[in-house]
């Protein structure tokens, strides 16, 4: 069995929800396709959690009016049967008023959770009638009603995959298994969601919980490209990404993939594929442990970083100078990204300031310690990357532009710089040009 995802864009309208439509009914296997909400939507249910926070009633009532006319003109231009129609405007009016209920709650965990996943369902309510209209034998899975990953870094794929099964026996046999992405339950069994963008990591549980034969995760390009195609003209899809390059790719930053899409996948070698809803012919990304060309392949970049320099109070590190610093971090659970170390000082990055302030109380206590906001990593990746003849061009940067950091040897497909988030893209032209001969120079606006 596959799964298939498909993204916000892929289901923002009636036009791309009928591509979607022929993509599904491409063949008759019997495949769960995943769909997050309509673009735009979970970041209107995002502001609806805002209204909610400052008790402003009547940016509630206007955020919810806005949400159910969005989805009664989706019902009135896609659905043809008019019971069908009917029946839909009821399901999406209740969900609305729940969703003011809702609002009306003392504020919780949950009550974030049961909001901004509302989107997905209210999407799929109508797509599943949608797909039936087009002669698909289709049944509605409630991802909430297995989705018990109570972790969400470290999901218990166990316990889904029992859940899935007992849910998909309890439903008339179908070709399609439509669910949602993004929402799922924690380790109190409360209504949970995974991180922004998480449907593909949904995508990727379910695979793993299935033993799918491969997960496909349909968005609107060609693929991963070698670099982020907002910014830099002249970029390439990549045909073939080994699972470490992608996890390296999605955790630095590219877009197309959530950053912890393929790990649940890895250890049972679940190939991933990233397809295009608008040109489902083309090649797009295979992601996968087959062994793939070595060298350079992309580069992405994360932005919202802080760095941290820690300099010793004495002359020289003294033994053991490293494991206080570590602890204090691991003691406060916040990761470091990246790290470079010289006789007298540590520089480290970390991406979560949650805790920054208690952490920089710690170490005070015994180092002098700077922090910086508003840095980018630049990450460029790679098998063997630094093997890669074109690989030693990238030091032309440092002709043009300030590097903070520089880190490479924790992996040997990765080489990470730290540049100030205003010479990001900047730095992403020009290494695009220097590293893959692609485009000409294009100064930052
Ligand atoms: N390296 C990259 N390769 C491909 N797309 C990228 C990359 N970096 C950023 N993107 C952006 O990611 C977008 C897809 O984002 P995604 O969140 O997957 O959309 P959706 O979930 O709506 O399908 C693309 O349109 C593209 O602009
Ligand atoms: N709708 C959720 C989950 C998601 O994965 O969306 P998308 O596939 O459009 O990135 C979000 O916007 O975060």
């Amino acid at each position: 069995m596959k799964v298939l995802k498909f993204g916000g864009t892929s289901v923002g309208s009636v036009e791309n929800l009928k591509r979607v439509t022929s993509i599904i009914n491409r063949d008759n296997e019997t495949k769960i396709v995943v769909c997050s909400a309509m673009s735009g939507v979970t970041d209107q249910l995002v502001r609806l959690t805002e209204n909610i926070k400052f008790a402003d009633t009547v940016a509630i009532a206007k955020n919810l009016d806005a949400l159910e006319k969005k989805h009664f003109d989706l019902i009135a231009q896609l659905i043809q049967e008019e019971t069908s129609r009917n029946l839909l405007y009821d399901k999406v009016s209740r969900i609305i008023t729940q969703l003011f209920d809702i609002s009306c709650q003392s504020y919780s965990n949950e009550v974030n959770s049961l909001i901004i996943t509302s989107g997905e369902t209210l999407l799929t309510e109508i797509f599943a009638e949608f797909l039936k209209e087009s002669g698909c034998s289709v049944q509605l899975l409630y991802a909430k009603d297995f989705m018990y990953v109570e972790s969400t870094d470290q999901p218990n794929i166990n316990n889904v995959a029992q859940k899935l099964h007992e849910q998909i026996e309890d439903l008339p046999t179908a070709t399609v298994y439509l669910t949602q992405g993004f929402v799922c339950r924690n380790r109190e069994e409360n209504i949970s969601h995974l991180k922004r963008g998480g449907s593909d990591y949904t995508a990727t549980i379910i695979g793993a919980a299935i033993n799918a034969s491969e997960v496909q995760i349909w968005t609107d390009i060609d693929g991963l490209h070698n670099n982020d195609p907002r910014y830099v003209e002249n970029t390439h899809p990549i045909a073939h990404l080994t699972y470490n390059e992608a996890a390296e790719l999605a955790y630095f930053g590219a877009k197309i993939l959530h950053p912890q899409t393929v790990s649940p996948v890895v250890d049972r070698e679940i190939p991933v594929l990233l397809k295009n809803t608008f040109n489902p012919d083309a090649q797009g990304t295979v992601i996968s442990n087959a062994i793939g060309t070595m060298g350079l392949k992309a580069i992405s970049a994360k932005d919202g970083i802080t760095a941290i320099k820690i300099k010793s109070n004495r002359m020289l590190m003294a033994h053991g100078f490293l494991r206080r610093i570590f602890e204090v971090f691991d003691k406060f659970e916040t990761a470091i990204d990246m790290i470079t170390t010289s006789e007298i000082a540590i520089s480290l990055t970390i991406d979560d300031t949650k805790n920054l302030e208690e952490i920089i109380k710690e170490i005070k206590q015994y180092a002098h310690i700077t922090v910086q906001e508003d840095y980018s990593i630049i990450c460029i990746v790679g098998e063997a990357v630094i093997d890669d003849k074109k690989t030693s061009k990238l030091f032309d940067i440092l002709n043009h532009i300030p590097v903070r950091m520089i880190s490479y040897g924790g992996s040997n497909n990765n080489i990470s710089l730290l540049v100030e988030k205003e010479r990001k893209i900047e730095t992403l032209r020009f290494l695009n040009a220097k590293l893959f001969d692609a485009a000409p120079l294009i100064s930052a606006n």
